[in-house]
């Protein structure tokens, strides 16, 4: 689906219009649209389509991805944003070092199902940053089974069509009509209220340690917040914080595997800032220019969210003398912005070196939208990046590990286990969910220029 949008792009222009019966969709497809639409005007696309089935029946109106703008949506954002912005989320760092070791030593171990372990380490550092110290880590554990349950329900909603009610709205009125979605509605719940009443156990006893969920608690005049609005918001970090970031660390694995060279300068760096006799951290992070750099070109040659997630405009926007309608349904499209070739010079190309200038330092004048966009920007990305630094940064320097047999062994206990391991991995590729969502969609599309 991104590839066909940003082949329309390529042919019609970076903004094109699109139409599924009534609905016009309006697809952003290079850098400066993106800027002067999706970012200028974000007021104007605070909004999500309407989505009755997974939005307002299945999440109660309380799921923050699929919510419109509005009172709830301003009062929900504010508390996201208070404990995951750039201060808070530091707090949840050595949580996210602790599981990268975990995780490179299993990818090192059983490296042909690398994704599966990268997708473990995504829902298990989530649901520690989420709820703290006292999670569930193995699979049977019954908390556990009850998260694989609800992910299967979300992915039976969510795609598009599925049920019935978001193209005729007034069956939700029909007696009887949605029994299923309210059925996964009251499973949610229970599973959200209890996770949090875990962490309120947790602080009864003194034992919580740093978490979302916590500081929630902790501020919950300022955020007047309910109960029920809390434990959504909860359980909305782990569905749209686990996949995302799962793809995004895979994205990094694959790409690395793909680009030798890349990687090696990425490895000389590391070896000159961090060494072999101690593990990378969080203390690094600026020091290891190559490896940011690696990160943001992945991020854009690879988007983990390659169609974008859809916005509504709230009122007519008039871009260049066109007009985006009131109602329409906005996306900007990761995959073709990502392709923009004036932003990106030779956009196809994998080339870390085009975030660096010319003495090695971070540029400040490129950009990508790899989060999103305007006020819908993920809140999570200062998290997800932290994991994105720490396990690319434990797995490059492991590799460098592995090349030197004579290399100190019992450094911080992981050195000793990647020694004895298995060289790098084979790489296959990942699906993206993302990719099924519009498909149906765009079947039943027709290009109106
Ligand atoms: C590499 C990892 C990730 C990527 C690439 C990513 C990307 C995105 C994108 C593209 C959006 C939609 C923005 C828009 O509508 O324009 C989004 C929304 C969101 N993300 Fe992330 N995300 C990642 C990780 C996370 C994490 C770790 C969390 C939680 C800790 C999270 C929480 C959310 C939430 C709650 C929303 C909904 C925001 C809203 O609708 O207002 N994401 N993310």
């Amino acid at each position: 689906m991104a590839h066909r949008f940003e082949k329309l792009v390529a042919e019609y222009g970076p903004v094109i219009s699109l139409r599924e019966g009534s609905q016009v969709i309006i697809v952003i497809g290079r850098m400066d649209a993106a800027a002067e639409i999706m970012e200028k005007e974000g007021g104007a696309l605070v909004d999500r389509p309407r989505s009755i089935a997974l939005g307002e029946i299945m999440s109660g109106g309380m799921r923050m991805i699929m919510m419109s703008g509005g009172e709830r949506f301003r009062r929900l954002r504010k508390a996201m944003h208070a404990h995951l912005q750039p201060k808070a989320a530091v707090e949840y760092q050595d949580m996210q070092s602790d599981a990268g070791k975990e995780v490179i030593l299993d990818i090192l171990n059983d490296p042909k199902n690398h994704v599966r372990h990268v997708q473990r380490y995504a829902a298990s550092v989530i649901l520690r940053v989420t709820y703290g110290k006292s999670t569930p880590t193995s699979n049977d554990d019954p908390e556990v089974v009850r998260l694989q349950e609800e992910f299967k329900h979300i992915q039976a909603v969510v795609v598009p069509g599925t049920f019935l009610v978001d193209r005729i709205p007034f069956l939700r009125y029909v007696p009887g009509y949605g029994r299923v979605l309210r059925e996964y509605h009251e499973f949610e719940l229970s599973l959200f209220r209890d996770q949090l009443a875990r962490v309120t156990d947790d602080m009864s006893k003194g034992e919580a340690g740093p978490s979302f969920g916590r500081r929630l608690l902790e501020n919950i005049h300022e955020h007047r917040l309910s109960g029920d609005e809390m434990a959504y918001l909860c359980g909305a970090l782990f569905t749209a914080g686990t996949d995302t970031t799962a793809v995004g660390i895979t994205t990094l694995i694959l790409t690395a595997a793909c680009h030798p060279e890349a990687q090696a300068r990425v490895q000389e760096e590391i070896d000159a800032v961090v060494g072999k006799d101690r593990a990378p951290t969080f203390e690094d992070w600026n020091q290891l220019p190559q490896l940011q750099a690696f990160i943001s070109e992945a991020l854009r040659w690879r988007p983990a969210a390659p169609v974008g997630f859809a916005h509504r405009a709230t009122k007519d926007i008039i871009w260049r003398g066109q007009c985006i309608p009131a109602g329409a349904t906005v996306y900007g499209c990761h995959w073709a912005i990502s392709r923009d070739p004036i932003a990106f010079p030779d956009p196809e190309r994998f080339d870390p070196q085009r975030w660096l200038d010319p003495n090695g330092e971070l540029r400040t004048d490129i950009h990508f939208y790899a989060y999103g966009f305007g006020r819908r920007v993920c809140p999570g990305l200062h998290v997800a990046n932290r994991s994105l630094y720490i396990n690319l940064a434990l797995l490059m320097w492991s590799f460098r590990i592995l090349e030197r047999p004579d290399a100190p062994i019992d450094v911080n206990g992981f050195t000793a286990a990647v020694v004895s391991r298995a060289p790098p991995f084979e790489a296959d590729f990942v699906p993206r969910m993302e990719e099924k969502k519009l498909r149906e969609i765009m079947e039943n599309t027709h290009y109106i220029g």
